[in-house]
């Protein structure tokens, strides 16, 4: 499973601290249902998940591919950054072995950018496409607008009947704009449930239509959360309560980075994640992803040796299905030629120890969670893993983990500039 390596940190804090008995009533309490606080829904995801709720996913996934070369997904925050973090982390190693051909899936209604939209539809070109329209409360004003323009193509593409054939929507169950609008117009439809929060909604048709329309086996995805719920959760609380005793010694800032490239849309995930459920009341460790060995060329200097308020958590996947090797070539005089024939994995690896040792003694408490490979089961493990410990971390801060009252002011001030009411 995932484990929690804490070797790099127990310098920078006391051992007989992890996990304190705060720490461990604030798992208990948070799987015994004593603290939802209305937010906890997810918690009954993996067990909820049945042959049923497969069956309904992987049909609307077949028809989209049915008819649709590219499928649209419209969405922001927790409404698209699981199902991206799906696609980028397994389409690539799990892709080639998909035998069939599945849709390109492009993602819009995620920023209000007028030049994006333009590049999306322009990579749509003439073909056939759906839209998958992700968004719990249907107010939000980014994939609304997006969603305005895809269906209005739609509209004149295939007539107002074949639109709505297209159209899929991922929204609440009974309330908001989008389940009225989808009710009115008899879109196919997924339901939200109403106690699980959009940072937290992954593991439910937000991200598991995408992900299956992406030819991606979401019942292995699903066991990979499971098996976190079933299995002891040590690592899970060594993980949240390691962030918490690291804050209390000044390490406001927390630096996750994963040697694979593929990872950065799951880094982007779980900075909303934490970042929305921690950043309260004036207080919550910032999250920040990087990208390694990439950013080692941008935020190296920093992290070696700037402000030691920040920590780094390392995700190291033990496996991966890469093969290539550094070429023989003697009329290089790039100094690599004693490399020749060793794997790039070889090299990358040696990147992550020599990084990890260096920070370490540059005064940067390091944490290292171990991923045995990149597979939908493991991809689902690490977001029950991290939604689990992000949970935790937040209750042993005294915040409630489900809220996100501040994403409301920009809103208000952006609303009252253009006119419109809230
Ligand atoms: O799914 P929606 O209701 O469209 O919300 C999309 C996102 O916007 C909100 O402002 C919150 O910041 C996020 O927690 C949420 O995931």
């Amino acid at each position: 499973m995932i484990k929690t390596d804490l070797t790099g940190a127990l310098s920078f804090i006391d051992e007989k601290e992890l996990p304190g008995a705060e720490d461990k009533k604030a798992l208990t309490d948070l799987l015994d249902g004593k603290i939802g606080r209305g937010g906890a829904g997810w918690l009954r995801l993996p067990e909820d998940y049945s042959d049923a709720v497969s069956a309904a996913i992987r049909s609307a996934a077949y028809q989209i591919a049915d008819n649709s070369e590219v499928l649209v997904v419209i969405g922001i925050g927790g409404s698209y950054l699981g199902a991206r973090a799906a696609l980028d982390l397994l389409r690539t190693p799990y892709y080639n072995q998909i035998k069939k051909r599945t849709p390109d899936i492009y993602f819009a209604g995620n920023n209000l950018s007028g030049e994006y939209l333009e590049q999306v539809i322009a990579l749509i070109g003439g073909r056939n496409f759906s839209v998958n329209y992700v968004s719990k409360s249907g107010a939000t004003m980014e994939p609304s607008a997006a969603f305005r323009v895809f269906k209005n193509l739609l509209d004149s593409k295939y007539g107002a009947e074949g639109a709505r054939k297209r159209i899929y929507t991922t929204t609440d169950g009974e309330k908001g704009k989008l389940r009225q609008l989808t009710d009115r117009k008899g879109y196919t439809s997924f339901a939200i449930p109403d106690d699980i929060g959009g940072r937290y909604s992954v593991l439910t048709a937000v991200g598991l239509l995408p992900a299956a329309v992406a030819g991606i086996d979401i019942d292995e995805l699903m066991s990979g959360a499971r098996d976190i719920m079933n299995k002891d959760k040590d690592d899970v609380l060594q993980y949240a309560s390691a962030r918490q005793a690291l804050y209390r010694q000044g390490k406001k800032i927390e630096i996750l980075g994963c040697f694979e490239p593929s990872f950065r849309s799951m880094g982007e995930w779980w900075k909303q994640l934490f970042g929305e459920s921690e950043g309260k009341d004036g207080r919550g460790i910032f999250p920040v992803y990087t990208e390694f060995t990439t950013d080692l060329h941008s935020l190296g200097q920093y992290i070696q040796s700037g402000e030691r308020s920040l920590f780094e958590t390392f995700v190291s996947i033990e496996k991966t299905s890469a093969a290539i090797r550094v070429p023989k070539d003697g009329e290089l005089e790039d100094g690599l030629e004693t490399l020749a024939g060793r794997e790039l994995q070889e090299l990358n690896r040696a990147a992550f120890a020599a990084t990890k040792a260096a920070h370490n003694d540059g005064g940067v408490p390091v944490i290292q969670l171990d991923v045995p490979q990149l597979s939908p089961y493991y991809f689902g493990a690490l977001v029950q893993f991290f939604e689990l410990s992000c949970a935790v971390s937040a209750l042993i801060s005294k915040v409630n983990p489900f809220d996100q009252p501040g994403v409301e002011a920009y809103k208000k001030n952006m609303y009252a500039i253009l006119g419109l009411q809230k």
